[in-house]
């Protein structure tokens, strides 16, 4: 579904024609690069790949689960603000933080935590990270999940390349490898703004890339752009994934093209084949401008 077609087009078009130097992806990670769900069953997000038996006693997993019932209700309740929801977004991180921090998680055993996961990213990933990796345009990815796993699920799918930055929350182990403390300031799913003014905004590669395509899946990751200087072109995607009716129309109003239940990368991946393949590459810049 598409908000006005013709501004949607007419944005690609800009974007196609400065090519892939002048582009960025910013993306969200959970149920937005991974899978909302699979066989019927929901693709765990970062945080709940760590509630496993291999890292939490049984009754760390389930006050784990009891938070996820409480809180993720709130947070894609459409008849609530995000100024009413803030709040609440950071009781539920503070909380579990806290948990995870009791049950001593260790870093040795975090790989194996995300094998035994059913974590997937969406069909199609393996073309998106590899297209902008070949023609080196950056992807920011910007979590409100926990770093250390999202590095690991990306890595274990061999698609870590050179051109990702990742800001998320990041584990701080002691040395022993137990967990002590989560660093720096908490990103959840309303205070994007501030990570991306703060972190994304001196990223020195983003710079004179104007050209923004925002992949996100809640109305808090579009404020993941905020951060970037002298934007010209900002075309946004939103994956509707859950609530589709209760939520369609503010994701109409919100994000430029909306993706209703789609497991795939498939219109991500168009419209970069379309802005990458036939725009100025680099060299080919070089050469008209000397
Ligand atoms: N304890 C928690 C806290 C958050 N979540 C979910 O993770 C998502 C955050 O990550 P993004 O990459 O989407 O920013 C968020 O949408 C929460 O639903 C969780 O599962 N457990």
């Amino acid at each position: 579904m598409m908000r006005e077609r013709s501004r949607v087009e007419e944005t690609i078009s800009h974007m196609q024609r400065a090519g892939a130097c002048s582009l960025q992806v910013i993306s969200d990670f959970d149920m937005t690069l991974t899978r909302f769900a699979h066989d019927g069953k929901r693709v765990p997000t970062t945080h709940n790949i760590l509630n496993n038996r291999l890292l939490m006693n049984e009754d760390g997993t389930i006050k784990m689960k009891e938070l996820f019932n409480k809180y993720y209700p709130i947070e894609i309740d459409a008849r609530l603000s995000t100024e009413e929801k803030l709040p609440l977004m950071v009781e539920w991180w503070t909380k579990v933080h806290e948990l995870l921090i009791q049950q001593r998680i260790r870093k040795d055993m975090l790989a194996h935590a995300v094998k035994e996961s059913r974590s997937m990213l969406r069909d199609g990933y393996r073309g998106f990270f590899d297209h902008l990796a070949e023609h080196q345009v950056p992807l920011l990815i910007f979590s409100g999940g926990v770093g250390d796993i999202l590095e690991e699920v990306i890595r274990q799918n061999h698609v870590f390349h050179p051109n990702i930055h990742i800001i998320s929350n990041y584990m701080d182990f002691d040395h022993t490898g137990l967990l002590q403390a989560f660093k720096g300031q908490l990103i959840h799913t309303y205070n994007k703004r501030e990570g991306a003014l703060s972190h994304a905004a001196g990223l020195g590669e983003l710079q004179d890339r104007n050209n923004v395509l925002l992949l996100g899946d809640t109305l808090g990751d579009l404020r993941m752009s905020d951060g970037v200087s002298d934007p010209r072109n900002i075309l946004t995607v939103g994956f509707l994934n859950d609530q589709v009716e209760e939520r369609r129309e503010s994701y109409l109003n919100s994000f430029d093209i909306v993706l209703v239940k789609d497991e795939t990368m498939d219109v991500p991946n168009a419209i970069l084949r379309h802005i990458i393949s036939s725009g100025t590459s680099k060299t080919h810049r070089k050469k008209v401008d000397t």
